[in-house]
């Protein structure tokens, strides 16, 4: 069930204030509903939904074989500018017996896409969340992000792309695996 820390209310009060500091008049018409739009925006993303349960299954199939679950694109957004920032994350895991419900790493990137962010955090919390649902360090994660804080203001570069990696468990210490992984990554995710 969705969880919300936000004041929704107070929220469309300080969006009408802003309206008045940057020059703007909220009673026309234009405007007259854009406090309670952006709250009512506000609200769904800060309100994750906790319910998801980290299905896993028995596959006696699956031994030491590589899963890789790429495209999990989410907008988050930036703490810094509380600008959006797209962000584009493969996993990697070792199945071992158990696998793990591939919508679970898309509801466990929006779990941790739905706040104020940096992706940095974000990768780490995501190979954390991941690590904790199969129950086994042997996981790796990519992201590529586009930063509007980069592109739309600031220093103004539209190609920028930040890329972050990181490797626990066997992905840190198999230069194979690491490399099949990375590999996979950019082809758009699959077995091995
Ligand atoms: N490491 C990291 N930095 C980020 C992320 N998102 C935004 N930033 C950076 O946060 C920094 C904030 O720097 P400041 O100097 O305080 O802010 P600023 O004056 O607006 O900086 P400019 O963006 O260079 O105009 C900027 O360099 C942003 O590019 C992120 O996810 N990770
Ligand atoms: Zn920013």
């Amino acid at each position: 069930m969705p969880v919300s820390t936000v004041n929704t209310p107070r929220v469309a009060e300080l969006v009408r204030e802003l309206l008045v500091a940057v020059g703007e008049d909220p009673q026309r018409e234009g405007l007259l509903d854009t406090p309670a739009r952006v709250a009512s925006w506000w609200h769904s993303f800060l309100s994750p939904d906790l319910s998801a349960m980290a299905t896993r299954f028995t596959e006696t199939h699956a031994s030491d074989q590589l899963v890789v679950v790429g495209g999990l694109n989410v907008w988050s957004l930036c703490e810094h500018h509380l600008l959006p920032m797209q962000l584009d994350a493969h996993v990697g895991y070792l199945a071992n017996g158990t696998v793990l419900g591939l919508s679970k790493f898309g509801r466990i990137a929006q779990r941790y896409a739905g706040r104020l962010q940096v992706q940095e955090r974000f990768t780490r919390q995501l190979a954390d969340e991941v690590a904790a649902a199969i129950g086994s360090p042997d996981v790796a994660v990519t992201v590529h992000g586009v930063h509007l804080c980069m592109s739309m203001r600031g220093v103004r570069m539209e190609s920028a792309r930040t890329s972050t990696v990181h490797a626990a468990g066997r992905f840190r210490t198999d230069p194979l695996l690491s490399q099949q992984f990375l590999t996979l990554t950019t082809s758009g995710g699959g077995t091995v």
